[in-house]
């Protein structure tokens, strides 16, 4: 028997509710290590907070591929870990792995099928970057930008961003630029964000939505209107770059993190006048979800992969210690409190 420590949901936020470190609980299990065939035994290495687990903090998540968290029991979401015993003939001691419904455990021991093997050269060694960059908000990124945004090299479109400065956002932002956007401009939450994204990540211009009026902001910096708007936040932040669309442009609808914390269905429902707009201008808003493009993620990691290494993509991330810090963590990103993905390193 192993002590390990685990987090639990001790509680639910209710679906209108802000989520607390109150929430979690860190507890101390008994792991027992002896192997079954085709178990192995990991030690976790770096866990994920993401938006979505929002909606898994709800009894009823509102969406059928997102499972609810239940009280009292361990908590799961993207992870990487080392394999560090294996009775499973496909893994070996040393391996790296990775998981979407990792537990949030210093170790555990698993299904060696129920595990991804990780290429530690596909992340010159950055193995956080397996859930980030090289990892499902890199994909996020790139194939929302290319299934759904319509850019054209060489058309001097005008791209815009909101959540900017996030996992996704700070990729996606990127990416425009490098499939041939003219003109990217990130909306984001802080003056020190906004500065990063326009001198280490070559986006055009951004805008602090805390401080700013985002319309007049955006006025200035897309003086011929906005072709392609990567949606990650929703709102009044929306409404605005909607309404300063042009004819046939495109919404990438990733994520609308501002009302995750509200009881409302996801997509929520949109104002009239922002309906209108689309209508009018016959702006195409489709809803985008990575986990529909499995067959394009191996080629796009690779893709991914090489950005990454040559520095044509370059990569944020904000790094927490400990797994007592995880429910910190994940309420700190839904605040702002992260640029890049948000990380919680767990053991060395
Ligand atoms: N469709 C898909 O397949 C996927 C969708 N997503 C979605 O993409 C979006 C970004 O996710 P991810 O990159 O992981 O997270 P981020 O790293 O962007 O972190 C969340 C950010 O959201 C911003 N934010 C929080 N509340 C608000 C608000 N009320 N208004 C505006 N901005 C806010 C904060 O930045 P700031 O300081 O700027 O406020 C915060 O840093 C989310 O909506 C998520 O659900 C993610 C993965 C896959
Ligand atoms: C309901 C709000 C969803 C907002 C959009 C979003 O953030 C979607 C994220 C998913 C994305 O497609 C890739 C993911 O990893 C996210 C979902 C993960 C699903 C894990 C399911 C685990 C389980 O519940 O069994």
């Amino acid at each position: 028997m192993l002590t390990v420590q685990r987090v639990v949901l001790s509680s639910r936020p209710g679906k209108n509710g802000h989520p607390s470190p109150d929430n979690f609980r860190v507890e101390d299990t008994s792991l027992c290590t002896e192997l079954k065939q085709g178990e192995i035994l990991v030690r976790t290495l770096y866990l994920s907070v993401d938006p979505y687990m929002r909606c898994r903090m709800n009894d009823d998540t509102g969406a059928d591929y997102l499972l609810p968290w239940r009280l009292e029991e361990v908590i799961d979401g993207g992870g990487v870990g080392v394999v560090k015993d294996s009775k499973n003939t496909q893994l070996a001691i040393g391996d790296i792995v990775t998981s979407f419904n990792w537990h949030w455990q210093t170790y555990d021991v698993i299904d060696g099928s129920s595990v991804e093997k990780v290429d530690p050269s596909m992340v010159d060694g950055h193995l956080s970057n397996v859930l980030g960059a090289v990892g499902m908000p890199g994909l996020t990124a790139l194939l929302g930008v290319r299934e759904k945004g319509h850019v054209i090299r060489g058309a001097g479109q005008t791209m815009v961003i909101s959540g900017a400065s996030g996992a996704c956002g700070s990729l996606a932002g990127q990416i425009g630029r490098l499939d041939g956007c003219e003109t990217v401009v990130g909306i984001c939450g802080s003056d020190e964000k906004c500065q990063t994204l326009v001198s280490q990540l070559g986006f055009t211009a951004a805008v602090n939505y805390k401080k700013e009026d985002v319309s007049t902001a955006l006025r200035n910096c897309c003086p011929n209107g906005v072709d392609i708007y990567f949606d990650n936040v929703g709102g009044p932040i929306s409404d605005t770059v909607i309404s300063q669309m042009n004819s046939g442009s495109h919404v990438i609808l990733c994520g609308q993190i501002s009302q995750y914390n509200k009881d409302v269905p996801y997509p929520p429902p949109l104002s009239k006048e922002t309906q209108e707009a689309l209508r009018c201008k016959n702006i195409i808003r489709d809803r985008f979800m990575v986990l529909n493009y499995m067959n394009k993620h191996k080629e796009g990691l690779e893709l991914l992969s090489r950005w990454v290494k040559t520095g044509q993509v370059k990569v944020l991330e904000t790094v927490a210690n400990g797994i007592e810090n995880m429910g910190v963590s994940f309420c700190s990103m839904m605040t702002g409190g992260n640029i890049g993905k948000q990380i919680v390193k767990i053991s060395d």
